[in-house]
């Protein structure tokens, strides 16, 4: 059986991560050996790809070590330094890639490669490369021979567009990284893409072949992702995840940091419940969606909450979402803490549309997941949601930061129960004829297939140097 390496510079945390986990679960199936190889931590906190991936062949970099360090970008000898990231958050561990310095890529570069050296990087068939990061620089150096498909997701797009709007202060390194991350895409053999709108944003990011681009969607896993088969009794579900078990958090404290009473849980009495699920990163708009909801709750015909799912614990961009429902004074609003894939059936089951303001999102893979459990969303109409989303059929969509037009929709999905369910029955037949992540690793591994083909042409490409 033909193997490819599976590697992402990150520990589990992302959409990515669950990307990576669900073509490793497909596709032997569609006849292909996988070896993951993924970041990881193992100090407690949520990032432990060795739970994360449980059950898979596993190597891990191991970032405790330096996460504990004074300078976790440039821990003691022996330790693989701890990965960069695409967002730029204040006091993060994982500093933005673009503050980088050469010697700091460099320690990367050579971290990596020990670890696709040590998983077989250079034996296997093809590498599928998470991202565009120093891994593909490690594979270039560790198994020049080997084919390379990459697979974007949007955050590597999203700061290469703001370096090209101008580097913010302190990226100073911008410009050896843009080009970095150009010259890995290039030499690519094919480069996954998540959505149809989001080739020619590539094409400019990176100055790619669109005949090098595959699009593919993400998709959700039918095994975790369902209608309900039985009734929930939704009170009971939020008052274990809000008042009992909280996993709510305020800035600068932990998990369970943000609890709920017995008597907030009368908002969850009469009407339906908004859900969002997500990171707290800047392009997702949590803010902006709280504001719509404190306008569209003035006019909701029922008391209809609206609970905020996700948020790595210590992770966010911009105003945290705890400050935003202070700031304007906002009942009704829930945050509930992150919560494992094997636990967000549940929550969507309790819930009636999830909303998601994110601006550019190369993808939406909650959308999915929503859908999958027949739940209508109200998204964007722009890049990845755009598509997935058929506007009046299946859910919602607004135009970006468009704070009146989301509010518009929440109400009408709020207080149209007739259409509510209409359209989330539409949107779960949409996403079991499109998303299923089994149906799709078909495409996935007729794409790694493809990598093998032109060899010789392809070797060629990949021996461009950044
Ligand atoms: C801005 C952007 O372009 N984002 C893309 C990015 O990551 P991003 O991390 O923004 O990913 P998504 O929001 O799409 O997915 C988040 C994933 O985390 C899971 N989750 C979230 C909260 C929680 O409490 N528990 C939990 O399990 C969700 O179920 C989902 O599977 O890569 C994803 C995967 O390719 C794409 O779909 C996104 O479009
Ligand atoms: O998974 P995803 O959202 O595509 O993308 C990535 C995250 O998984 C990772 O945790 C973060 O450090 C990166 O900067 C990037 O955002």
């Amino acid at each position: 059986m033909p193997r490819v390496v599976s590697a992402s510079i990150f520990f589990p945390r992302g959409g990515s991560a669950y990307v990576l986990r669900s073509l490793a679960r497909e596709l032997p199936a569609h006849g292909w050996d996988v070896t993951i190889v993924s970041g990881s931590r193992h100090d407690g906190h949520q990032g432990d790809a060795r739970a994360f991936y449980a059950g898979f062949d596993l190597h891990e970099v191991d970032f405790t070590t330096a996460l504990a360090a004074p300078d976790p970008m440039d821990p003691p000898a022996g330790a693989a330094p701890m990965h960069p990231s695409y967002e730029d958050r204040l006091g993060a561990p994982d500093r933005i890639f673009a503050a980088l310095d050469d010697a700091q890529y460099e320690r990367q570069v050579d971290a990596w490669a020990a670890a696709l050296e040590e998983a077989g990087a250079a034996t296997a068939d093809v590498l599928h490369l998470s991202h565009l990061t120093p891994v593909n620089a490690a594979a270039q150096r560790v198994a020049p021979g080997v084919p390379v498909v990459g697979h974007l997701h949007g955050t590597e797009l999203l700061m290469l567009e703001r370096i090209a709007a101008g580097a913010p202060a302190g990226w100073t390194h911008a410009e050896a990284w843009a080009r970095r991350l150009r010259g890995w895409a290039q030499s690519c053999a094919r480069l996954i893409l998540l959505s149809s709108t989001q080739v020619q944003r590539a094409v400019t990011a990176l100055g790619i072949d669109p005949d090098r681009c595959t699009v593919m969607p993400n998709g959700y896993d039918p095994a975790a992702f369902a209608p309900a088969e039985e009734p929930v009794d939704r009170v009971a579900l939020w008052r274990r995840c809000l008042v009992a078990e909280p996993r709510g958090w305020r800035p600068g404290r932990g998990a369970g940091s943000v609890a709920y009473a017995e008597e907030d849980l009368a908002a969850f009495a009469e009407g339906p419940t908004l859900l969002y699920v997500g990171r707290f990163t800047e392009v997702k708009r949590v803010g902006l969606m709280i504001a719509a909801y404190a306008r569209a709750r003035e006019r909701f015909a029922t008391r209809a909450p609206l609970v905020v799912v996700g948020g790595h614990a210590g992770e966010w961009e911009g105003e945290h979402p705890f400050d935003t429902i202070r700031r304007l004074g906002v009942p009704d609003v829930f945050l509930a803490g992150w919560h494992e894939h094997n636990e967000l059936a549940a929550l969507l089951h309790a819930s009636d549309a999830l909303v998601l303001a994110s601006v550019r999102e190369q993808f939406g893979q909650v959308i999915v997941e929503a859908m999958a459990c027949g739940l209508p969303p109200i998204a964007v109409d722009r890049f990845g949601p755009s598509l997935i989303i058929r506007d009046g059929e299946t859910g919602w969509l607004v135009e970006p930061d468009d704070e009146a037009g989301l509010a518009a929709a929440m109400v009408q999905a709020v207080d149209d129960g007739d259409e509510r369910r209409r359209r989330g029955r539409n949107a779960l037949e949409d996403a079991r004829a499109h998303y299923s992540w089994p149906a799709i690793a078909g495409a996935m591994a007729a794409t790694l297939e493809e990598a093998l083909v032109p060899r010789d042409e392809m070797i060629s490409g990949r021996l461009q140097q950044p």
